[in-house]
């Protein structure tokens, strides 16, 4: 069933045209990259999912409803460093803060949401450090931190922006597995990257955009070196061709 359904949407941005007559229906348990250069839009696109761009045109939908409707939950997490570190806050707290729109503004949160905070620090392997300052962390810890902050509403899509952006193997590998468990869970999982070769390997789906969506398909079908050298701007003897297994 479609947790998603974006139509002919257009974004404005400063003046520009930063998105055009965006198409996109996303089932629960897609795990689908977002990909294309810098600037192509994927930002955009998906705070646009989330509701916080405001379109020119088109529609958004989450599980029928208008994103900031939206019953079935959207897990968002932002690139680590639109996040505010330097806030004395714990593991635990930041967690909880993804779910200020349930718990209410200034109010205690309740045992549901202490519970759910709890099992997303598990899930993403923080349980040792939850008590710790965010501003102590390492990057990958930071991470971490954001998934579980967005895990915390059970989302039934979650929004991930770049989030294997300097981070080590391993803990890629931990989220990475983390995503694909919770695709396989049935959850919609789409996730922008500049990780080509690794969303080629690991994602069910790639939508591949610039300005407008390029393409859209599963890996094993974008074998056309043509469609990436469109939605990247670049030449039939870029190396990348090679490594994705598509050169001509
Ligand atoms: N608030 C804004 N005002 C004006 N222009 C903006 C704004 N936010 C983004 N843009 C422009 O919109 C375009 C798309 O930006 P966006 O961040 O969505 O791209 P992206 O694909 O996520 O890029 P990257 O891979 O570099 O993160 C860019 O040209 C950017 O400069």
């Amino acid at each position: 069933m479609s947790v998603l359904e974006v139509q002919g949407l257009s974004v404005r941005l400063g003046g520009r045209r930063v998105l055009r007559d965006i198409d996109l229906s996303i089932g629960d348990g897609e795990f689908v990259g977002l990909i294309g250069p810098n600037g192509a839009g994927k930002t955009t696109l998906l705070r646009s999912v989330l509701g916080v761009v405001r379109p020119e045109s088109g529609r958004v939908r989450v599980g029928g409803a208008p994103p900031r409707q939206a019953r079935a939950g959207i897990g968002y997490v932002p690139q680590r460093h639109e996040f505010a570190w330097d806030f004395p806050i714990s593991v635990e707290e930041t967690v909880m803060t993804g779910l200020v729109r349930d718990v209410g503004w200034f109010r205690r949160p309740r045992q549901e949401h202490y519970d759910a905070v709890a099992d997303a620090i598990v899930r993403v392997e923080m349980g040792a450090l939850a008590r710790r300052p965010v501003g102590e962390l390492s990057g990958g810890q930071r991470q971490r931190v954001l998934v579980a902050r967005a895990l915390a509403l059970r989302p039934r899509l979650l929004l991930l922006d770049e989030p294997f952006t300097g981070l080590d193997m391993p803990t890629q590998e931990l989220l990475l597995d983390l995503f694909r468990g919770l695709a396989a869970e049935g959850r919609a999982v789409v996730m922008s990257t500049h990780d080509l070769a690794g969303a080629m390997h690991q994602c069910s789906r790639l939508c591949l955009v610039n300005r407008t969506v390029i393409a859209d398909a599963r890996p094993g079908e974008l074998r056309d070196p043509a469609i990436w050298m469109r939605a990247f701007d670049v030449q039939a003897t870029n190396p990348i061709l090679s490594v994705l297994g598509v050169a001509a």
